[in-house]
């Protein structure tokens, strides 16, 4: 590997952070050029093929390969961003002193978003909160916004708990210097010495725990668990009238620095409860929304120049991780990066990741590729942001209507105060932004479903560079969806929400590239035109074997030279992949999995999300953001750990695969027995059924869930019933056509 310090002046100040480029890429670049060469083959002999068409069927038949083959060689070409100039950063906070004192630290506001305390069960969003709560970092400079868009009294019931049980847990990380600082992973480790404090500690968490699910099984909270007036006033707002689309603003301050302290004196950071304004007749832009409001909320009370956000899944998993951040952000060289991005990490994933919900290359192997070049992709958890960067580009500052939301006013008042309170809660009502710059100009992005995609893009486009940051111990661990279902409705939002980037003036290939460059213009573009892998997927999945079933076979014989470029293709592409995915420690079994969930996704998610966005572009109907559920019941746990799939509801997305199953099945079968009986040679079919063969391996689980299994994962009799007759009347389309040729 090649070392390139980024500090090198004369009296050279202390390293902060360093990094490498790895040795392999140079034949990356070569590699590319190479495919790049045998892609330009092979539309030759695409248009070889279209111009000897015979009929219009055959000629159909080679535009819709070599459209899909176009298709595929432009992702191929948008992967080619993320292999040119990877890198690999390190940091040393042990040399943090020397560049700035611990009283100097900027403050950190750190956002927490939830949703709904039926998915996203408020002991979760508790323990992320207690965890960077506790973080190494001078307490009175953290303070943590909690946004709950559920509107809900059981989510600011149990803060109120928790702002009791901080007084305890914070002191007793700090003495014991505790790893693990959510309670829930630390008193579920082992790891713990019980001692009568631990002990105790633990009974306290436990209480807190029955408590506050017991609120949130009962749907309410009861009388006896309000002991003050306090509270009293502060459960008052949900009358009768409150409901989870329409209630006034409400902001409770939980703790306050400088007031509140924890049971040896020390001070404890700020912790506040908000849940913004909601009414049926102004859109809330989904999480987005929701973080304005704490970029506005935040700026009245406390204003800190740096905010990390997170999910209320991510809890903090290493104490540190702030000061890993300042390696960055207190370098005076790096004052145009607007965030440090650390990857999103998930806890719980099994053994071979069969739904591939670690998302490696997203969340992993394409954020050091991107930031090699200009920036990575900001993905909506563990970023430590600058809060200048919302607000214009480096050189470009956008005001705020408000002085006091601006990055560089001075707040100074007492969080708790009248006047400090009247103004978060009208920064936080609905209205504050009709004919505004927020969501445009300033703050998070309004447009896209995936707000952090497009904020990210946006501030890059802006001037902006950001850091990616792989530490070795996990800085925030996560939930990723672990039904079948879920992933897959997951991965829809997400190319729904790209989609919506793609196909608007602010499209990655045209304004990105303008903007930054090519190579950002393509990585950005990547992720923008995920949901057109749906149209090469499908064709592949479907058209190789009607073709075959119908005696038609449009690839080259094994006796044609044309037929090894296909190898080359296929098999260059997939163990470049491969390479790619275990250098980043990953297994072949995770990788072959992952390769599996591509291929699904293509004809589940990545279908019914282009589908989706065509209604919508016509006005037929409009998308929301599904939140992802962070609760399993047992039997779902137990398949899922036993690496089974779950195929258990009626899911429309499982239709396309089922039939692809069946028809490949049938085709290869056919083909086969074909052979065998002399009706068909072998060469000039192979590649149609290694094709037809490669989708029946990866459909294995479906075979089973159709046919060996008996328990509630198995496919539903309505889904095997919809898709064999779909799949059949597929069957007869092609054979109509097949007439013509
Ligand atoms: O109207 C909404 C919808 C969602 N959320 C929060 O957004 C977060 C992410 O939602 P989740 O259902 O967990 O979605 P994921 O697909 O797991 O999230 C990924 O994708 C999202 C964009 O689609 C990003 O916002 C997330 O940061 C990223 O982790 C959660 O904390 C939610 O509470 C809100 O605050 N308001
Ligand atoms: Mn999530």
């Amino acid at each position: 590997m090649t070392t390139t310090t980024s500090s090198s002046t004369s009296s050279p100040p202390p390293l902060l952070h360093t990094y490498k480029v790895p040795r392999h890429t140079p034949l990356n670049r070569i590699f590319a050029v190479v495919y790049t060469t045998a892609i330009f083959s092979l539309f030759v002999h695409h248009f070889i093929n279209l111009l000897h068409s015979s009929s219009t069927t055959t000629f159909l038949l080679h535009f819709t390969l070599l459209f899909s083959d176009g298709i595929l060689s432009f992702m191929w070409a948008t992967t080619q961003a993320f292999r040119w100039r990877p890198i690999h950063r390190t940091v040393y906070t042990e040399n943090l002193s020397q560049v700035i004192s611990s009283r100097d630290y900027p403050k950190l506001d750190v956002f927490i978003c939830t949703a709904d305390p039926y998915k996203e069960p408020p002991m979760g969003v508790v323990n992320t909160a207690l965890s960077v709560m506790a973080y190494d970092y001078p307490p009175d400079k953290i303070s943590v916004y909690i946004s709950d868009d559920g509107g809900s009294e059981l989510t600011l019931f149990a803060f109120m708990e928790a702002a009791k049980f901080a007084a305890h847990w914070l002191p007793f990380c700090k003495v014991n210097n505790v790893e693990d600082r959510s309670p829930a992973v630390y008193f579920s480790s082992g790891h713990y010495t019980p001692t009568t404090q631990t002990e105790e500690l633990k009974m306290m968490y436990d209480t807190m725990k029955m408590k506050v699910e017991s609120v949130v099984e009962r749907g309410s909270v009861a009388d006896e668990y309000i002991k003050t007036d306090e509270q009293r006033e502060a459960f008052n707002k949900w009358t009768a009238e409150f409901t989870r689309q329409n209630h006034p603003t409400v902001i409770q301050v939980l703790l306050e620095n400088g007031k509140d302290t924890d049971i040896t004196g020390l001070e404890m950071p700020n912790l506040v409860y908000v849940s913004r304004q909601k009414s049926k007749a102004s859109h809330h832009h989904f999480k987005a929304g929701a973080l304005n409001v704490l970029l506005r909320i935040s700026a009245t009370m406390t204003n800190a120049p740096v905010i990390l956000t997170l999910d209320c899944d991510m809890y903090a998993n290493d104490p540190s991780t702030p000061l890993q951040s300042l390696c960055f952000l207190a370098d005076s060289k790096m004052s145009k990066y607007a965030y440090v991005q650390f990857p999103q990490r998930f806890h719980g994933i099994n053994k071979n990741d069969i739904y591939g919900g670690e998302n490696k290359r997203l969340y992993q192997i394409n954020p050091v590729g991107m930031d090699g070049l200009a920036g990575t992709s900001y993905v909506g958890s563990g970023a430590f942001f600058r809060r200048r960067a919302f607000f214009g580009g480096p050189s470009s500052y956008v005001s705020a209507e408000k002085p006091e939301l601006n990055p560089d006013y001075a707040a100074d008042k007492v969080i708790h105060s009248e006047v400090v309170l009247k103004m978060a809660h009208s920064v936080a009502s609905c209205e504050f932004e009709n004919g505004s710059k927020w969501g445009h100009k300033i703050g998070f992005r309004y447009g896209s479903l995936v707000e952090d995609y497009f904020t990210g893009y946006q501030l890059n486009c802006e001037g902006w560079d950001s850091v990616f940051y792989h530490p070795d111990r996990a800085a925030f661990w996560g939930d990723t969806p672990i039904s079948f279902d879920g992933s897959l409705s997951q991965n829809k939002r997400w190319s729904v929400g790209t989609l919506e980037v793609a196909f608007s003036k602010y499209t990655p290939i045209i304004f990105g590239t303008k903007a930054r460059g090519i190579l950002m213009g393509l990585a950005y573009s990547h992720y923008a035109f995920w949901g057109t892998w749906c149209i090469p997927i499908t064709v592949y999945a479907f058209i190789p074997q009607l073709a075959l079933l119908n005696g038609v076979s449009p690839f080259p014989k094994v006796s044609d030279p044309w037929f090894y470029l296909y190898v080359f293709l296929i098999l260059g592409s997939y163990m470049q992949d491969c390479l790619d995915f275990m250098s980043m420690g990953g297994t072949f079994q995770r990788w072959w999995n992952d390769q599996r969930m591509w291929l699904v996704r293509g004809i589940s998610s990545y279908l019914f999300a282009s589908i989706d966005f065509l209604a919508e572009s016509f006005g037929v109907s409009s998308f929301g953001f599904n939140i992802t559920s962070k609760v399993v019941d047992d039997e779902q746990n137990k398949h899922y750990e036993q690496g089974v799939f779950e195929f258990g509801v009626a899911s429309p997305l499982f239709v396309p695969l089922t039939m692809t199953s069946i028809i490949s099945f049938v085709a290869f079968s056919v083909g086969v027995t074909r052979v065998i009986l002399g009706n068909e040679k072998m060469e000039e079919i192979l590649i149609q059924l290694v094709l037809s063969g490669f989708w029946m391996v990866n459909c294995w689980p479906v075979y089973e869930a159709m046919l060996l299994r008996s328990d509630r994962g198995r496919m539903s009799l309505k889904t095997t019933i919809i898709s064999s007759i779909l799949a059949f009347a597929l069957y007869s389309v092609s054979c109509c056509l097949s007439f013509r040729i």
